[in-house]
């Protein structure tokens, strides 16, 4: 199998715009969207990890916890890469549901022909998607340097020559569960795509 062996959920959000946490949300066959997450990546990666505040699941799973109390995506990239046993992980935001197995293996084969990438995120028609992609120890300096400037703007870490975009022509794996109308949409393609 391509690298990276390692898969970590971003599962610590504050989930404002659900108003309820949204990794805790039932979805597909799982008790929560979290699980739902965790099981499809451990066909596609030897380890799968959950990063999180806390450990808030009602299933077995490693967890990375946070160093740090603010919440971003950034402050979780900064513990996991400097947790993972290896150089680099599939991350993914626990509430993009759609992303499959041919989106992940567009980015693995990316990552093996650019072994020297700091990341290397999709780009769909409506822009960079951070919350999908491989991120490598390599931009820690610079995770460190944008926390301590307190600028948490993914995107701005990621405008870096070191960072391979690899274009989709759909955003549709992408769609993520921000509103509760939003996770409304979500159940209903899943019960179209299992009629
Ligand atoms: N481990 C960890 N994950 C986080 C943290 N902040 C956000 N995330 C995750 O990163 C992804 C994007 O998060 P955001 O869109 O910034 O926040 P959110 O919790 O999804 O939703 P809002 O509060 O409505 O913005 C989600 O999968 C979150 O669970 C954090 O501090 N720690």
């Amino acid at each position: 199998m391509p690298l990276p062996d390692d898969a970590v959920i971003l599962a610590g959000g504050r989930s404002s715009r659900m108003g309820e946490d949204k990794a805790l949300l039932p979805f597909g066959e799982c008790s929560t969207l979290a699980e739902y997450q965790y099981r499809r990546l451990q066909a596609l990666f030897p380890r799968v990890w959950l990063s999180s505040k806390e450990d808030k699941f009602p299933f077995q799973a490693p967890i990375i916890e946070d160093r740090g109390s603010v919440h971003s995506p950034l402050v979780a990239l900064r513990s996991l890469l400097s947790r993972i046993p290896a150089e680099a992980a599939f991350i993914l935001g626990v509430d993009l549901p759609f992303v499959d197995e041919r989106v992940i293996e567009t980015l693995k084969a990316q990552y093996n022909r650019h072994p020297k990438a700091e990341a290397v995120i999709p780009r769909s028609p409506r822009g960079v998607e951070p919350l999908c992609g491989i991120y490598t120890t390599a931009l820690l300096p610079r995770i460190e340097a944008h926390l301590a400037a307190q600028n948490h703007k993914l995107q701005e870490l990621l405008a870096s020559e070191g960072v391979i975009e690899v274009p989709f022509e759909s955003e549709e794996p992408f769609l993520n569960l921000n509103r509760p109308e939003d996770y409304k949409r979500a159940l209903a393609l899943m019960e179209d795509e299992n009629e």
